[in-house]
Order: structure tokens, then sequence, then C-alpha cells
């Protein structure tokens, strides 16, 4: 043992500061010999390891605040200056009316990465859904439960209480068709049923693709008595007064997007999403914003929800929702903004709700989705027969939501063409009923007018001194 430490004492120094040999395991001056050299071999290491840790947790606390500074700084997030995707909205925050003119935006698009993918979206609070991707041409989501079956109970009521009538409402006044009285008109355009006529729901009806209400011309002489009245409203013997001897029908008797015409057998009505309406019907605009990721402005501006009810037997032809971009024509829901007289639907995307589930038939069908051997005169041929030779075919079940893109993106943050591959229609109703709600947010393909609209309409009530005058407005009109 002796000649062993005796060993260790001549070893010690450059060797055995990086090979000590092991201690004998019982000698008590051997182990604490040990110790020293161990503890002054640990604590440099030691020292190196915790440094480099301290470094690591200060770089990232840096990090953090940096993080923290850049997101919270402008406090501007959900505005319209929205490059990137925004957060999630929680349910109860309205998303505010109050719009930015002064900024431009782009609009985020959800990726479908394959047919079959499953995300997750946080539409309420405390639960979140499945979206899957049904097809990438057009590109198209299914999500089951974004109602509850109370929930798509309450929707087809309130469409119950408002009345749902036949598509052609308003024909040319000397038209042996029905037409409706200024009583009648009245309560259609009073979203809210408040018996009064507020400027948003004058409003919401020139974003209505629905033109045949009223003409471009009516709707700016009963936004004028509106404007001029010191009350900022219209009451019905207002309106009266107003519109009395001017109502001009647009003579159209259809929808500017045709579905008037497509579809058969089915009543509908329009249900007003926007504030002082059913909060259910608020929370529906709040989830689309959520679902969809674009800026609230957006879809608060957009048209009112129409809610279809099919009969049996009913059903809808092959048609796009949507109208491809044309220099020539303006959308029916910027025309304000606008100086053409030729107003088409500009709808970005549709969210289809199924209110219930058809006992029988009712499918909606995308008779080219995800076809990569298209043409046009299969198109032609396959919108006659949709329902049989469709590709997808979606059955209606309640509170389900399909949402799609009716255009491609133009490749710089904006909508760009019709996606013709959006083609659909719905199949006959065998059996039952078909409730459905469609949510269009629209958007106008020539960005400038969309901005100038936003900003046209973008005046609160608070600001008053700030709103547009009169001569601005009808200027534009
Ligand atoms: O009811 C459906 O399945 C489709 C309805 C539709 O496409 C529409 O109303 O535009
Ligand atoms: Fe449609």
């Amino acid at each position: 043992m002796r000649e062993y430490e005796d060993s260790l004492h001549g070893l010690e120094g450059e060797f055995m500061d990086h090979f000590p040999p092991p201690p004998p395991r019982h000698h008590p001056l051997a182990r604490e010999r040990m110790n020293i050299q161990k503890s002054s071999v640990c604590s440099r290491a030691y020292f190196v390891v915790v440094m480099a840790f301290f470094h690591i947790y200060i770089i990232n606390i840096i990090a953090l605040l940096l993080y923290v500074h850049y997101n919270t700084g402008s406090g501007e997030q959900d505005v319209l200056l929205e490059k990137s995707v925004p957060g999630p909205m929680p349910e109860h925050q309205t998303p505010s009316p109050n719009l930015r003119p002064e900024l431009s935006f782009q609009l985020p698009r959800l990726e479908g990465i394959r047919v079959g993918h499953v995300q997750r979206v946080s539409l309420v609070p405390d639960r979140t859904h499945n979206m899957r991707t049904l097809s990438l041409k057009p590109l198209l989501f299914e999500i089951p439960g974004f109602l509850s079956v109370e929930e798509s109970s309450v929707v087809m009521q309130l469409a119950h209480l408002k009345g749902l009538t036949h598509s052609a409402l308003v024909t040319a006044p000397d038209s042996q068709e029905e037409q409706l009285t200024q009583d009648e008109l009245f309560s259609l355009l009073d979203l809210n049923q408040d018996g009064l006529l507020q400027r948003e729901e004058i409003l919401s009806l020139a974003h209505s693709t629905d033109g045949s209400w009223l003409s471009s011309y009516n709707l700016r002489k009963i936004h004028t008595g509106l404007e001029t009245n010191p009350s900022g409203v219209l009451s019905l013997q207002e309106f009266k007064r107003v519109s009395g001897g001017v109502l001009q029908y647009s003579g159209a008797g259809q929808g500017l997007d045709g579905n008037a015409k497509v579809r058969q057998r089915s009543t509908h009505t329009r249900l007003y999403l926007g504030e002082g309406t059913h909060h259910l019907l608020k929370s529906i605009r709040n989830r689309v914003t959520r679902v969809t990721r674009l800026p609230s402005s957006l879809v608060d501006l957009s048209e009112p929800m129409e809610v279809v009810r099919y009969d049996q037997g009913g059903h809808s032809h092959a048609h796009h929702d949507s109208s491809p971009p044309n220099p020539d024509s303006s959308c029916a829901h910027t025309h304000l903004a606008a100086n053409h007289s030729n107003q088409v639907a500009c709808r970005y995307l549709t969210v289809l709700l199924y209110l219930n589930t058809a006992d029988g038939g009712g499918e909606t069908s995308f008779p080219v989705a995800d076809n990569r051997t298209y043409e046009e005169e299969v198109l032609g041929d396959l919108s006659q027969q949709y329902c049989d030779k469709g590709n997808l075919k979606v059955k209606p079940v309640a509170g389900t939501a399909l949402l799609w893109y009716n255009h491609l993106s133009d490749g710089n943050g904006w909508v760009g063409e019709l996606d013709e591959f959006s083609l659909h229609g719905d199949c006959s109703v065998t059996r039952g009923l078909k409730w459905t709600g469609s949510v269009w947010v629209n958007v106008d393909p020539d960005q400038q007018r969309q901005e100038r609209y936003q900003r046209l309409v973008s005046w609160h009530p608070e600001e008053q001194g700030k709103r547009p005058e009169h001569g601005d407005l009808h200027q534009d009109l």
C-alpha cells in the first residue's frame, strides 16, 4: 500500500491530472486526496458548463424580450395590414368594424396539403375542430360540427321568423309576376327587424348580390334620404316618403350570380351577420373570420348569409358562386365605389353550412373537383349531369361546413382568376327537406376598388365630424 501511495506521488503532475488511477477503495487518505483532485478538475469543467448555460439563458431571455416587443409593440396585429396570418381571436371578441382606411392588406390563404389531410382549427373557446381537405382543385375543406345541431336549428328558426320567399322576388313593374309592396321591402331591408333602417342595413343590401330587390338608382335614392335625415335612420314612414314614387325595380328578376335561376323548388332568405343581430349569427361571422383567417373587416363587410330551404325534388344546377375578374364590370358589393352599372358577384370564398341532415339526396356535387384531365367541353357535359357524374359529392350532415375558394390567388396575395374547378351544384332532395346557409366572403379583384370602398364605409358613428361629406360620397356613387 505504501509503495502504491509513493507511486501515486510520483505520477502526480502532468500524467495523473489526465489519467488518475482508481483509488484503493478503503483508504481514507487516498479518498481525501482524490476528492481534492477531482473537485479541482470538476470545478473547472463545472464552471465552463455553468457559464455556457448562463449565456444561453441570457440569450434566450433577450430573444424572448425582443419577440414580445416586436409582436405587441405596435398593437396592430388585427388590422388590415396583415401580411401574415392573424392569430386566433376569442369568440366573445367581436371583430372591429372600425377600419383602417389608409392601410392596404393581403389575403391569407389556407393550405390544403393533400386530400385527406386533417388540421385542427379553433373556432370557439374550449374546443377545436377538425378541418379535412376534400380536394385541392378547388381548394375545398370539410369542418364537421362547425355549428352544433341546436345552433343549426336556431338558424332555421331565425330564417322562418324572417320569412322565406321564392327566389324571383321583384320584377319589372309591368310584369305579371309578384311585386313587393313598400312595407314588404322595408321589412326585407330591416335586417335586424328593429323597425328602423340603419345605414349598415342599406349598405348590406348594396353588398348583397341579389340585385332583384332594388336597382342601384333606388338604392342611392334611399341612401341619400337616410344620409340627409337628421336622425341617421329611416322609419317606415320616412322610407315611404324617400322612396315614394321612385321605386324602380331592376327588372332582372334574378340574383346577379344567377343562383335564383339555377335553384329549383326552394325558398330563401337573407340573415344579417353584423352588429345588432342575433348573437348566434354574430358568432357565425366570427367563426368564419377565424377559420378563413381573413381580415375581419372583409368578413364584416360581406353580404348577409343566405338561408335556403329545398323541398323534396329541390336542387340547383352546377354553377360558380363568383365571376371571372372583368375590367368592364364592378362587383356588387363595392359598386358604391365604382362607376360601372354592370355588376357581378365577387365572392372570394364560400362557407356552406348544412343546417339539417337531409333524409335522402341533396348532396353537394363538385363535378370536376381534382379532375386533372379537365377540359372545357367536358365541363359543359358534366354540368348537365353533375350529380351522377360528379367527381366529389358531399352528403349534408347537420352542423357540417364546407369551405372552398372560388378564386385562385393572383400570386401577390390578392384574388386571382375564377377557379373553374369550383363548379358545383346540388343533387335533388329525394326525401324530406334540406336546409343550408351560405356565407360568402366578398373581395373585389380590383384591390384599389376594394380599399376605396372600405374607406367609403369606414366612418364610425362617434366620428361624425370626420365622416365623408355627402358631396364626396355622391361623387363616387
Ligand atoms: O345547397 C347546396 O348544396 C349548394 C348551394 C349553393 O351552391 C348555392 O347556394 O350557391
Ligand atoms: Fe353555389
